[in-house]
């Protein structure tokens, strides 16, 4: 069957897990505190702070949300608040020329030719589409929002439920086994296989836990050339 589409993983996929792990997680922590000082007014900020309250059942303080952002952020949770609040504060630091996007060398090649091939592509990621649009839009390649189709974040549902890849489908009106899901995760993997997607996984490093179950690749000079 004929591959129409390709939804991608940002981390351990298109771009490094070291810098999602130790840059950008690191920049947000840092900053984290203030930034909800800074604009605790705005209204993107009182909803993140709303969703804390309510996942972790309680009032909290400025203060006590911002601790238990940082444990999240500590703990790597998936969490839409969390994901949310880092894209705002990432997107400071973009704005500032004090974040660049990390990309593999060979992604912006990729992309570039499945879209030239007529290739709808289309991101899948915990991080926010924000943060989505943020990390291509400043690659040190240029610009590779151009190529994208959509964008989709936990908003749609985590990365390990099979409902979340069918919901994709659905708004990108495709037919699962017409699209290629891109990840180094083999529960993202599955799922996204259970809802019908074709799958590849990348080893990109020896971070990556290989899944015999999906083909695999170590980087995308050879995918859907
Ligand atoms: C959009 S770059 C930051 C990615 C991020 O916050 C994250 O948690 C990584 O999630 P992924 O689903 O891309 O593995
Ligand atoms: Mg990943």
């Amino acid at each position: 069957m004929a591959i129409r589409a390709v939804v991608t993983d940002i981390e351990g996929t298109t771009s490094s897990i070291d810098f999602v792990h130790h840059t950008l997680f690191p920049y947000a922590k840092k900053r984290l505190r203030a930034y909800l000082r800074e604009h605790a007014g705005d209204t993107a900020v009182q909803q993140v702070l709303q969703d804390v309250e309510g996942i972790e059942h309680a009032d909290l303080s400025l203060d006590e949300a911002a601790d238990v952002l940082e444990r999240w952020i500590a703990e790597d949770r998936k969490l839409t608040p969390l994901k949310t609040l880092q894209g705002m504060i990432w997107g400071e630091g973009y704005a500032a020329g004090e974040l660049k996007g990390h990309v593999y060398a060979d992604t912006p090649d990729a992309l570039r030719r499945w879209h030239a091939q007529g290739r709808k592509l289309y991101v899948y990621s915990s991080g926010s589409v924000e943060a989505q649009k943020l990390i291509f839009g400043h690659t040190e390649y240029g610009d590779l929002t151009p190529l994208f189709s959509g964008y989709f974040d936990t908003r749609i549902g985590g990365k390990r439920d099979a409902a979340s890849y069918r919901a994709i489908l659905q708004h990108a009106s495709l037919p699962g086994d017409e699209v290629l899901f891109l990840s180094d995760v083999g529960e993202e993997l599955d799922a996204a296989r259970e809802a019908g997607m074709q799958t590849l996984q990348l080893i990109r490093d020896d971070k990556a836990k290989p899944f015999a179950a999906h083909e695999q690749a170590k980087d995308f000079s050879a995918v859907l050339p």
